[in-house]
């Protein structure tokens, strides 16, 4: 079972396209070409050019939009690492489906669909709008022994690469990643010290807002979690399966699925950029499909966002995850776009260029 799980991630991962420097570099020419000093839209630029390195189109159709918002729940919460209790997660994924909380506000506004999965949350949930794919009824705890099981996680990961593809069939051309998972700031800070080396004390922050007592407790924690489980930094699925999260394990393949299918997959916050890692480290060739959008209140996220080599689009001081950060820059991705589209040239409105 393990090994055929395996074998489709492999052959996804082998469809993705290289980025196609080729278009990209038309985009630079015609992006200085347009009536402005050359460089002067700053990262509108920079994701133009990245749109059409994925695309090979300057100015590709991605008016359909998705957030796809993967849940699950963490066994780590019984060491007191949240602000939150878990029955949270459950009762947040039923306002999702609602339509209440505020990535369905952000994802109205910039029209965008909100996909919400069922990876591994520890409650029984139904409503005709939810994607059950659950693998875990919550993680086991990971300062105790290893969160998940290898296989456990690979069919976390297989469940967000379906759901990319199935939205990819139904005409979703841009992604974001959003996530819902009280406890998921550990798990996330534990990936990034695995994965980056950075120490605990950098990599945990305040997640849903714990004091510094709280802080000191998360620390620990997540050394715990390292010793416990002796994650092997260079064997990305060992670590997401240890000390990673259903939830974590869904976006990697979102990500993974989404860049399959030629899509461009915006990156949310810390929990997001933890699971971009592990897909870059799954699959090098998802890198050039990601762009990072907000830069989140999250101690470690700068550095996480580093080690994958992006660049935050916006500081809003956000730290909500659910995709919010995300589904706000669709706005600035249209207005790339938008700008690539219409405007005049230096040559069609007679603008001196010296
Ligand atoms: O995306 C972020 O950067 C982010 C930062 C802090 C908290 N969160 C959200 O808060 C929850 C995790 O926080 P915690 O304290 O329970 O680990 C989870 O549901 C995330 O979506 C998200
Ligand atoms: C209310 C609430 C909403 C959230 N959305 C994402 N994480 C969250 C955590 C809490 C506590």
């Amino acid at each position: 079972m393990e090994s055929e799980l395996v074998k489709k991630l492999t052959e996804t991962a082998s469809r993705i396209k290289p980025f196609d420097e080729e278009a990209a570099l038309r985009a630079d020419r015609h992006s200085d070409g347009l009536t402005k000093p050359p460089g002067s839209l700053g990262k509108l630029e920079a994701v133009a050019r990245q749109l059409a390195g994925i695309t090979g189109e300057l100015w590709p159709d991605l008016s359909r939009k998705a957030v796809i918002v993967m849940a699950g729940d963490h066994g780590v919460c019984e060491e007191g690492v949240s602000a939150f209790p878990q029955a949270v997660t459950p009762q947040m994924v039923m306002n999702f489906l609602q339509g209440g909380a505020a990535v369905n506000v952000l994802a109205r506004q910039a029209g965008a669909d909100v996909v919400c999965v069922d990876v591994g949350v520890n409650a029984d949930l139904a409503h005709e709008r939810l994607i059950s794919r659950k693998v875990v009824h919550g993680t086991a705890n990971m300062a105790k022994g290893p969160a998940m099981s290898r296989e456990e996680a690979l069919r976390a990961v297989l469940a967000g690469i379906e759901v990319a593809e199935e939205q990819a069939k139904n005409g979703i051309r841009l992604f974001a990643t959003g996530e819902m998972g009280i406890g998921n700031t550990t798990a996330s800070a534990v990936l990034a010290t695995v994965l980056t080396g950075m120490p605990a004390e950098e990599s945990v922050g305040r997640g849903t807002g714990i004091d510094d007592e709280a802080w000191l407790k998360k620390v620990a924690v997540v050394k715990r979690a390292i010793e416990a489980n002796a994650p092997d930094a260079a064997d990305p699925i060992d670590a997401l399966a240890k000390v990673g999260g259903a939830e974590i394990a869904g976006l990697v393949g979102v990500i993974i699925g989404a860049a399959a299918c030629g899509c461009p997959v915006v990156i949310d916050g810390y929990i997001s950029s933890a699971a971009a890692l592990v897909a870059s480290r799954i699959a090098e060739r998802a890198k050039p499909y990601m762009l990072a959008s907000h830069l989140s209140r999250e101690q470690g996220h700068s550095k996480l966002l580093e080690a994958i080599g992006l660049s935050p689009m916006i500081h809003l001081e956000m730290r909500l995850g659910e995709g919010t950060g995300a589904v706000l820059c669709f706005h600035f991705i249209d207005a790339a776009l938008l700008l690539m589209q219409e405007m005049a040239t230096f040559e069609s409105a007679g603008i001196s260029k010296r």
